[in-house]
């Protein structure tokens, strides 16, 4: 029977909450999803809302009304508490439509129990826990929420996964070249619920892409837990959709390849570390050409210039409202000046057509910039809609651009992008979509500051005739979990 709101029969029913004679109502309106019961004994009411609930499991096999709900309750001002708490209950006889809407799917459940076996014994389920990212809450949600909701779907620490805490900034990219990428070319299928920002995801991807890849490589999947600042991939995959910090995805949502872009840098291009105060040399390709991957941004002009200056510890206490600091500091400098203008010769790719893959380069007329901006994804933090026009794993890379402006009318046009992306619709505005991007400095800028690019958070600086240029990937690294 298909299951439609208008069947108000199964939307009621008498039950038990924890054992204790309940009556349940399911009222489903547009976005709203609520679960009322109503205690028999006291007539006191309850309610629990979708955004609040993880899942919805059954207890066991010889009691078939009775489903666990687990649920969080979201932090709120009045208390210390940073992280939502952990609740669960046991209801016996729900609504069918509850049922229904609440527990994972067998076609979409994620894999988390599909290694179990056949792998030598060891589990091929890693959670990942970046202690530093964001506000540092990962390892007190892993203790506090994570390992309950594991557990609840029968999974315990050791024997079902293993569990890896960051060390340095260099944690995630060694244990993907020392476990997930060995593996992977092994034809393992590995799940990873990664705590972290947008970093964490990226790290992984560039440690597998780095390294040889075998015929029978599998795809890890990883379940992303957005513990960053920006959680650029979490709002724009709408994993944040919900106060359960990607819990309730991870457990209902289903695996697909997530999209990247390959930036590629001329040889004296060096990552910029430490605050700025050290640079690395970046990884090759099997090209031997310097090479970064991403999945979120690869920008150049205000937007990477704010995200580096912005990368400090100071900063950082400041979470995603470090941005808008740093942006303001640079459209309005303490000694009055103006905003900078930024020069290069900046040009866009477009394939002729499909069919014949001819590539086109097409060279923008300006060779001053304010904003040069090549994204996978349609918000960056909360709020903040870049690319209104991107979809979920549209797989489409959309460049959005403008000239040098006075800093007013910056802020202008970047307060529409935090009122639903509106800024797209504005003439200065250049937003399209493309196959790839190439900035060449060809000597124009002589100050290392105005030579950084941003790929997914990371800077690195090209040197002062070189050149940085933007793909789209077509085989991907990783799969993402995600709401079908
Ligand atoms: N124990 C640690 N010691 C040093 N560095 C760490 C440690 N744990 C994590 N890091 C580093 O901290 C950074 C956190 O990046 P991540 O992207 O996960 O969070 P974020 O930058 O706060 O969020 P976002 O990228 O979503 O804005 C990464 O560079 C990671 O390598």
């Amino acid at each position: 029977m298909p299951m439609g709101a208008s069947d108000s029969k199964s939307l009621r029913t008498s039950g038990q909450v924890d054992g204790n004679p309940a009556e349940f109502e399911y009222t489903r309106n547009g976005e709203l999803q609520l679960l009322s019961y109503r205690f028999a004994d006291s007539d006191r009411v309850e309610t629990l809302q979708r955004e609040d609930i993880i899942a919805l499991l059954p207890v066991h096999a010889q009691f078939p009304d009775d489903y666990s709900i687990l649920y969080v309750v979201p932090p709120d001002n009045a208390s210390a508490r940073k992280i939502p708490l952990f609740q669960s209950m046991i209801a016996t006889r729900l609504p069918e439509h509850f049922i229904h809407d609440f527990s994972p799917s067998g076609s979409s459940c994620w894999r988390l129990r599909s290694d179990r076996d056949g792998n030598k014994g060891r589990p091929n389920l890693h959670v990942v826990i970046s202690t530093l990212s964001g506000a540092g809450l990962a390892l007190d949600l892993f203790y506090n929420v994570v390992k309950n909701v594991l557990s609840y779907t029968g999974l315990q620490e050791s024997r079902d996964y293993v569990v890896h805490c960051t060390q340095s900034e260099r944690t995630i990219t060694e244990l993907t070249t020392s476990v997930f990428l060995p593996r992977a070319n092994e034809g393992n299928a590995q799940a990873i619920v990664l705590l972290s920002g947008d970093g964490g995801v990226v790290d992984v991807v560039n440690a597998l892409l780095g390294g040889r890849r075998s015929n029978q490589y599998v795809r890890p999947s990883i379940a992303l837990l957005p513990l960053g600042t920006g959680n650029a991939l979490a709002h724009s995959l709408d994993i944040t959709a919900d106060n359960t910090l990607g819990l309730a995805t991870m457990i209902k949502g289903a695996h697909q390849p997530l999209p990247l872009f390959k930036a590629t840098f001329s040889p004296g291009a060096r990552m910029l570390v430490h605050e700025g105060s050290r640079q690395e040399r970046l990884q090759f390709d099997a090209g031997g050409v310097s090479a970064i991957y991403g999945a979120v941004v690869c920008s150049w002009g205000f937007h990477a210039g704010l995200v580096a200056d912005s990368d400090t510890a100071e900063y950082r206490k400041f979470g995603a409202e470090r941005f808008q600091m740093a942006a303001k500091e640079a459209l309005f400098p303490a000694d009055g000046s103006e905003p900078h203008r930024y020069k290069a010769m900046v040009s866009l790719l477009r394939r002729s057509s499909e069919r014949t893959s001819k590539e086109e380069w097409q060279t923008l007329d300006r060779e001053e910039h304010m904003y040069v901006l090549a994204t996978l994804v349609s918000s960056l933090e909360k709020g903040f809609t870049i690319s209104p026009a991107s979809k979920p794993l549209d797989g489409k890379l959309r460049l959005v651009h403008f000239g040098p402006m006075p800093s007013d009318e910056v802020m202008r046009i970047m307060g529409q992008a935090y009122q639903g992306g509106h800024h797209v619709d504005e003439e200065a505005v250049g937003y399209e979509d493309v196959d790839g991007v190439r900035v060449d400095f060809g000597g124009r800028e002589e100050n290392a500051r105005w030579r950084r690019i941003c790929v997914d958070g990371k800077i690195i600086l090209v040197e002062p005739d070189g050149w940085v240029e933007v793909r789209k990937v077509e085989n991907g690294a990783v799969d993402i979990v995600c709401m079908p």
